[in-house]
């Protein structure tokens, strides 16, 4: 597959898959899930590969969820070759590629780009990255791994918080919370993921594996709603009352959802 949207590359048994979209702050569209999703399995097939690094060009974002003009344009973020809209098998071939995967997050995760990082093994932030979920903002949700997994993470509280609000957490509160493994200085960032990645890949491979699916399958259940969860949001993004939300972040203004209560 030649990849437009995302960059590939394995040097001293690490391989680096790079969100290549830094014009647009590495949002994805139905393309870019369709190359992610290529480039883990690559990984996953790759025996000189031990461990991943998931991250994103440029110093601004590491991934601000879906690409909301195209959405605005065209109705839909776009599908794969294969006409399907694959977010979740993104998600799952994240969680079941048998070999560590860590998030390098560059700047901005917000949106689904936020679920991306809190779905990876272990993150590693730049001082500067910024955090937080834009949903109920401008007309989305996740109501699969990214709220209840990510409550298993910092918490309901937090997870309710982090969902309701729609704030941004910076990298120290994000550490704070469990949201993210390390900080370190931006120019560190890479150094520091592949010094972790390096470690990793000096380990047995095989007590990875099962260590990886042992942890996996304490939240394997929170699979049974991603499929309904993704259903009704499929129903919904075409809905007033969230074209209302997306709408007004392209004009730059308040969403005003008074009308949908
Ligand atoms: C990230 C920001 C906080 C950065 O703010 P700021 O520095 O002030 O820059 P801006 O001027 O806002 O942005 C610069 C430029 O980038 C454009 N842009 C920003 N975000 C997007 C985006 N997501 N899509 C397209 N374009 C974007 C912005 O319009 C500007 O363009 P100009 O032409 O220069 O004006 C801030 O930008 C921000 O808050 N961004 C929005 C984040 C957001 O709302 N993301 C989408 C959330 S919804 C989502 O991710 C879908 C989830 C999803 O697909 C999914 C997930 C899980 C399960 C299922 C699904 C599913 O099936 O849908």
């Amino acid at each position: 597959m030649n990849y437009t949207d995302v960059l590939y590359e394995v040097s001293e048994g690490i391989a680096t898959i790079t969100i290549n979209r830094p014009d647009r702050l590495n949002c994805f569209r139905g393309r870019t899930i369709e190359e992610l999703i290529h480039a883990f399995k690559q990984a996953w097939a790759d025996k000189s590969a031990g461990c991943v690094i998931l991250t994103a060009a440029g110093t601004k974002a590491f991934c601000v969820g879906g690409d909301q003009k195209e959405m605005q344009e065209k109705g839909s973020y776009g599908t794969s070759e294969n006409g399907l809209w694959e977010i979740d098998d993104l998600h799952m071939v994240i969680r079941n590629i048998p070999k560590p995967v860590i998030c390098a997050v560059n700047g901005y995760a917000i949106g689904g780009g936020h679920v991306i990082h809190v779905i990876c093994d272990v993150t590693v932030a730049a001082d500067h990255a910024k955090f937080g979920q834009a949903g109920p903002r401008v007309g989305s949700f996740d109501a699969g791994w990214g709220s209840a997994y990510l409550a298993r993470i910092v918490g309901e509280k937090r997870a309710r918080e982090i969902w309701f609000f729609c704030q941004q957490y910076d990298a120290q509160t994000a550490l704070q919370w469990g949201l993210v493994n390390r900080v370190v200085p931006a120019d560190k960032l890479m150094e520091e993921a592949r010094a972790l990645a390096g470690q990793a890949v000096a380990l047995s491979p095989t007590a990875l594996k099962f260590l990886k699916h042992a942890f996996n399958a304490d939240s394997a259940h929170i699979f049974g709603q991603v499929k309904m969860a993704a259903d009704g949001l499929a129903s919904f993004v075409n809905s007033e009352e969230a074209n209302e939300g997306r709408t007004a972040f392209l004009e730059k203004r308040k969403p005003d959802f008074s009308r949908f209560r």
